[in-house]
Formats: structure tokens, sequence, C-alpha cells
């Protein structure tokens, strides 16, 4: 039988290329092949993790994974974190780099590519695909909601809650219901909005709305997302379609094959937390990562810090090299570990953890889920705000954590949630619940594993 190639072009971001990446290593356990493109400074990192991590024979020419890569359009010095300047570079250089390598990769002879899955943020890709005569899906690593809201901007331009540049109207209302179907939102929390500067957003979301032009080239819009988590949103839009939660399989200690490795990790996984963690009480760990953007002030990382050890209890904390502050010098941090970067998704397996304080990335939302740990949400920008209201509000599996009227969450608010949260035995107990509706869609039979079964049958006929 013929194995289809599929290539997969994910967002360059760690949010999005994780994500893409376990749908990919789904496609290669079913029997596809992927070349799996990453913009060439997320490759080199890629590709260096798994080195340090001695998984680089997946990288051989035979292997049903192939990893390659093409210019951002960004120069050595440019701020790669900086989403206004790649979302104006991406649509000049990405689309062409992208037909180049298909041509050349056809050009060799080892590979026709069959289908390309494209990240929603990337959805231009498609066009390439149809000049190339090749067909195309999307697939959304964030809420069907904020896929639904992008689609939408036109509408709430229509109905005047937005104006021509995306701002929000003098009538605005404070919540609306994009359908009677979906719950209520905060207009003030639409990403756009909320990505620091209002000239950074907007720009993101006029390439996002370029993208989303593209979508009718495709039937297959798939999401990381379930029934359970986002009903009234899948009943008005039931073109998306849920294929998550897409975790990577965790028995890869013993089970070294393409389909379970970490292969898009930008940063190694400190693995020494792991034996940390088992010397941990079950259900005694606050495990607090907030995801590849996040960036706290030296005021922020003091609370944080200070906060973590008034809790008085063991503390799990990711502090990624480019967040590393200044440790305030009463932080004792004696009952926690701190890491650069956390096998996360083993790290919410494991039966110590208790509670994700998060920023609510819609990654670390669904692998908290799958997982039955409850959340405390701190979102930091963009989907997250939403996110936080779906958590606390929609599931009932978290608690928010407010600011301060100087703009911090303080050590004495993280204190005070950790003991409510610790006193609130239904937040538990939901948890554990939605962790069974989810997991229950990518077991066989599932919702989301019928349609992944789909999904690849469409690429094989
Ligand atoms: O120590 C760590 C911390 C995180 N992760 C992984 O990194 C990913 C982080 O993704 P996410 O939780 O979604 O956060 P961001 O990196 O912030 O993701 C971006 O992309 C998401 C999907 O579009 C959006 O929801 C977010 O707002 C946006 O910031 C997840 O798979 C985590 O498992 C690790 O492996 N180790």
């Amino acid at each position: 039988m013929r194995i289809p190639t599929v290539l997969a072009l994910p967002y360059p971001a760690q949010g999005h290329v994780n994500p893409m990446m376990t749908f990919s290593q789904k496609l290669v356990e079913n029997g596809c092949k992927v070349i799996f493109v990453n913009r060439e400074f997320d490759h080199s990192r890629v590709v260096s993790c798994m080195e340090e991590q001695q998984d680089s024979s997946s990288l051989d020419e035979e292997s049903m994974m192939k990893l390659v890569s093409i210019p951002d359009g960004l120069g050595p010095d440019d701020d790669r974190n900086d989403q206004a300047k790649l979302c104006e570079v991406i649509p000049k250089i990405m689309p062409e780099a992208l037909e180049k390598l298909i041509q050349d990769i056809h050009l060799k002879g080892e590979n026709r590519i069959n289908f390309i899955v494209a990240d929603l943020c990337m959805a231009w890709a498609l066009d390439v695909g149809k000049k190339l005569g090749i067909k195309g899906a999307v697939l959304c690593p964030a809420s069907a909601t904020l896929f639904t809201l992008l689609k939408n901007v036109p509408v709430l331009v229509d109905d005047g809650i937005l104006d021509s540049d995306f701002e929000l109207t003098l009538t605005a209302k404070k919540r609306i219901q994009i359908s009677p179907s979906m719950p209520e939102m905060d207009t003030e929390d639409f990403f756009w909005l909320n990505m620091g500067d209002l000239t950074t957003g907007k720009i993101v979301l006029k390439y996002l709305l370029h993208c989303a032009r593209s979508l009718h080239l495709t039937q297959w819009w798939l999401c990381n997302t379930t029934h359970e988590l986002e009903p009234g949103t899948l009943l008005f839009v039931p073109k998306i379609l849920p294929v998550g939660p897409l975790l990577r399989s965790n028995d890869d200690d013993n089970n070294k094959s393409v389909a379970t490795k970490s292969m898009g990790q930008f940063w190694e996984e400190d693995q020494s937390c792991m034996s940390w963690l088992d010397q941990q009480p079950h259900g005694s760990v606050l495990y607090a990562a907030f995801g590849s953007f996040t960036l706290f002030d030296q005021n922020q990382f003091n609370e944080l810090a200070l906060g973590l050890d008034l809790t008085n209890r063991p503390f799990l904390w990711v502090v990624r090299e480019n967040n590393r502050m200044a440790y305030p010098n009463e932080f004792q941090g004696h009952k926690g570990k701190i890491v650069s970067w956390a096998p996360q998704q083993k790290v919410l397996s494991h039966p110590a953890v208790a509670c994700f304080l998060t920023h609510c990335g819609w990654n670390s939302i669904m692998e908290g889920l799958s997982n039955g740990v409850p959340f405390l949400c701190w979102p930091y920008f963009a989907d997250q705000l939403h996110n936080k209201t779906h958590i606390c509000d929609e599931l009932k599996a978290g608690l928010g954590l407010d600011k301060d009227q100087s703009g911090l969450v303080s050590r004495k608010e993280l204190k005070t949630k950790v003991e409510q949260f610790f006193d609130d035995e239904n937040i538990k107990s939901r948890s554990v619940v939605l962790k069974e509706k989810v997991m229950n869609n990518i077991a066989k039979g599932g919702s989301s594993y019928e349609n992944l079964k789909r999904f690849i049958k469409e690429i094989k006929e």
C-alpha cells in the first residue's frame, strides 16, 4: 500500500510546534510519513535538544519523520519573540520558501508530498498547496472558541462592536455572545487587545485575518479540543473537528519510537524533577509553569518567588532562562525544585502533583485537564484571558488569581488562593470527572479518535 507523505507546518512558537508535532506523531503511528517544517531558528534548537537527549537517531533519512526548515525572513539580530515583526515578515518570505522547499523535495524524487497540514496561523500554506496541486488541512492549536472569534471578527465590525481598526467602539457591550449556544465573552478580553501594546495586537490580528481568508480551501478544520470542553462553540461551527487532546505518549522511557519521542522542544527538558517528584507525597505539589512567552518583571518575579515560599508547600517551578530574574534575598525555596524547562506532560501525570499554577496557554490547559489536575489561573496575554474564564466559570476546574492595584499578583494573593484551593475538594473531583470525559475522546471509538481516523483515510485515498 502507498505510504502517504504529509508536510506539517507549525507557526513558529513552542505552543504551536508541540501540538503539531504530537499530531504528526499520530500520523506516523498510523502509517504516514511526515516532513515537519520548522523555521531555521527553531529547527536548530529542536535538533540540538534531541541530540542532548540522544534522540537524534530519529533524524535518520529512513525515519518516518523528517525534520526540515525554511527561513522566517528575520535577520540574525532580530527579536524572534516580536510577534508584530514576525507577522509582518512571514507572508513576504515564507510562502515562497515553502513552495521552493516542496519543489526541491519533489525534484529529488524521494518523496512526493500528498497533503499539507498547516497551523491555523499559517493557513496561507493552503494557497501554496493549491498552486502545486496538493490538498490541505488546518490545525488549530488553541481553543475552538478562539478559532470562532477570529472567523467572526468581520461580523463584530458589522455589528458595531469593533470599529474598522478592530478597537472596541464606544457603544460596544462589555459582554457578548457570538452565538446563543456559546458562552458569554468579555469584549475587553479579545486576544488582540491583550498582546502588550495595541499596535502589536492589531498587526497580529490583521495577519490572522489574512490567514483566515484561505480557510475555504479546505473542509478539514481540525482543532485541539473536545466536544465536552466546548460544546456550544462546536455546535455553532460544526465544521471545526475536534482531534484533542493532543498528548505525547508518556511511555517513552522504554519505547524510543518516533511516535513517542520528545521531538519539538526548544529547550532541553530537565528530567531531574521527576525523581524529585517521586520523593513528594501524593497530591502535595504545586506545579508552576507559564509556557514559552510569559515574561515577568523583577517585582512580579519577587512576588511569585516569595508567594511560593509563603504557601509552605512543595513546589516545582519552571523558570525559563529568558525569564530569569534575580531571586529576592528573602527567598528560601527550601520546599521547592526549580528547573529551566520541564517534561511538562510527564510532570502533570505524576501523582505528587496537586495543582497547576498556569498562564492558561491552551496546550497547558489541555494537558492539565487530561491528567485531572486542577488549575490556579494567572493569564499573561492573548487568548489566555478567555481560557481562564472558561476554566474557572464554565468548567469550574480552577481558581483565578487577581491582580492588586499596582497590577501585580501579590505573594499574599497566591498564598490565599493556594489555601482556598486545598480546602476545596469539589475542584479536584470535578477535574477527575473532566479527565475521564476528555480522555474518552482519544480512546478507541471516541470522537477525536474517529475524526483522526477519518482524516487519515482521506490522506490515504
Ligand atoms: O517547562 C515546560 C513548560 C511548557 N512546556 C510545554 O510547552 C507548551 C506550552 O504551550 P502553551 O501552554 O499553549 O503555552 P504558550 O507557549 O504560551 O503557547 C502559545 O500558544 C498557545 C496555543 O496557540 C496559546 O494558547 C498561548 O496563549 C500562546 O502563548 C506545552 O505543550 C507544554 O507542555 C514544557 O514542555 N515544559
